[in-house]
């Protein structure tokens, strides 16, 4: 078992199938951006992080090996390749931002006449392969601000839910929400965790059981319409989501079936927690209307492991994602400490 989504050394670029877990563990190789932006479509990797990373790492390979007359000529070219890469998948927003700082240190480098052509393709790779270890850290130190905020208090080991992926399959390593039940267990003080199986992709069944496996977790597998049952019979302490954009004033889009999570926690005075690093904030976005909402293919939903489940002939709706009001979220857990949703637009001012 290896929860190593990204592979990643000198130009070469690998990644762990996410369509054929928990069955296989199969990594394929990323040598292009043509096969960056499938592999984000097909979501053979998903996870608003796992997906910066790898969208912008398939650049690194398409041009690592390449010679480029001009300055010029390299930069037009990276542009061109993440604007292409950022319409595999419109709602989580990591992707736009990585390549909106590419762009900027693209253009800062063609106007700096002490480097040539060489020292900018260099430096534009060097700053995306430093991704992969920044979204580390910044996990670890969002799982600590998590396991703080959780655990003020309160002296005895928690019960806590969460829902889709939100681990190491989902980033570059030991993940948002998921990071902050680590923390949580590396203190002694987790004494279960329950996550949806998040239909209809499955990320919490599939990715998310298989993580708290590996980790021998103490962990229960729920479907995503026994949540409101559960609060009603047993007492969680938490219900704690990842991000795949957050609004200015707080308003969260994450996977489809979040919103519902939040409105049965308000029901039953349960803490709603989103954990996400800065990189999934979004201040240019007023609030969480202006999200656009990815729908994704009626087979997600009619077929599971290529067998049709669906009465032929219906028809779907298949939202991938929804919106969670801030009104609703207790906190928003990021690197830098837990914010009220209020507290946002004040701490990320827009570059
Ligand atoms: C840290 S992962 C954030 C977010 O991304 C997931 O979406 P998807 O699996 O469709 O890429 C899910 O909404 C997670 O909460």
């Amino acid at each position: 078992m290896t929860l190593e989504a990204i592979k990643y050394k000198v130009g070469q670029l690998q990644i762990l199938d996410q369509l054929l877990l928990p069955a296989e563990s199969k990594y394929i190789p990323i040598a292009s951006v043509k096969d960056g932006w499938d592999a984000i479509y097909k979501m053979q990797v998903r996870g608003a992080p796992a997906i910066a990373i790898v969208g912008c790492l398939s650049l690194v390979v398409e041009i690592y090996d390449k010679q480029y007359d001009t300055k010029h000529a390299l930069q037009s070219e990276v542009v061109q390749h993440l604007q292409y890469l950022v319409t595999s998948r419109p709602t989580a927003v990591n992707l736009k931002l990585a390549a909106d700082e590419v762009k900027t240190l693209a253009e800062n480098l063609l106007a700096n006449e002490t480097v040539n052509v060489e020292g900018m393709k260099h430096q534009i790779i060097k700053s995306i392969e430093q991704m992969l270890e920044k979204d580390i850290q910044d996990n670890r130190a969002i799982g600590e601000n998590g396991a703080n905020a959780l655990l003020k208090g309160v002296d005895r080991p928690l019960k806590l839910l969460t829902h889709c992926n939100t681990g190491s399959l989902a980033t570059a390593g030991y993940g948002t929400a998921l990071g902050v039940i680590r923390s949580v267990n590396v203190r002694n003080l987790l004494e279960h965790v329950y996550c949806t199986e998040t239909r209809p992709y499955n990320q919490g069944a599939r990715l998310t059981a298989y993580e708290l496996v590996h980790d021998k977790l103490p962990a229960t597998l729920i479907t995503d319409s026994m949540v409101a049952a559960l609060l009603n019979s047993t007492k969680v302490d938490a219900i704690i989501v990842g991000a795949d954009r957050v609004a200015a004033n707080g308003d969260t889009a994450n996977k489809i079936g979040t919103y519902q999570l939040a409105v049965v926690a308000k029901h039953h005075d349960v803490p709603f927690y989103v954990a996400a690093p800065f990189t999934s904030i979004d201040v240019a976005i007023q609030d969480g209307s202006r999200i656009k909402i990815e729908e994704r293919p009626e087979q997600e939903l009619t077929h599971i492991g290529g067998q049709r489940i669906a009465a032929p002939g219906i028809g779907c709706w298949n939202p991938a994602f929804d919106v969670t009001p801030a009104e609703l979220i207790t906190g928003i857990i990021t690197e830098r400490g837990v914010l009220k949703p209020s507290e946002l637009a004040e701490k990320v001012r827009p570059k």
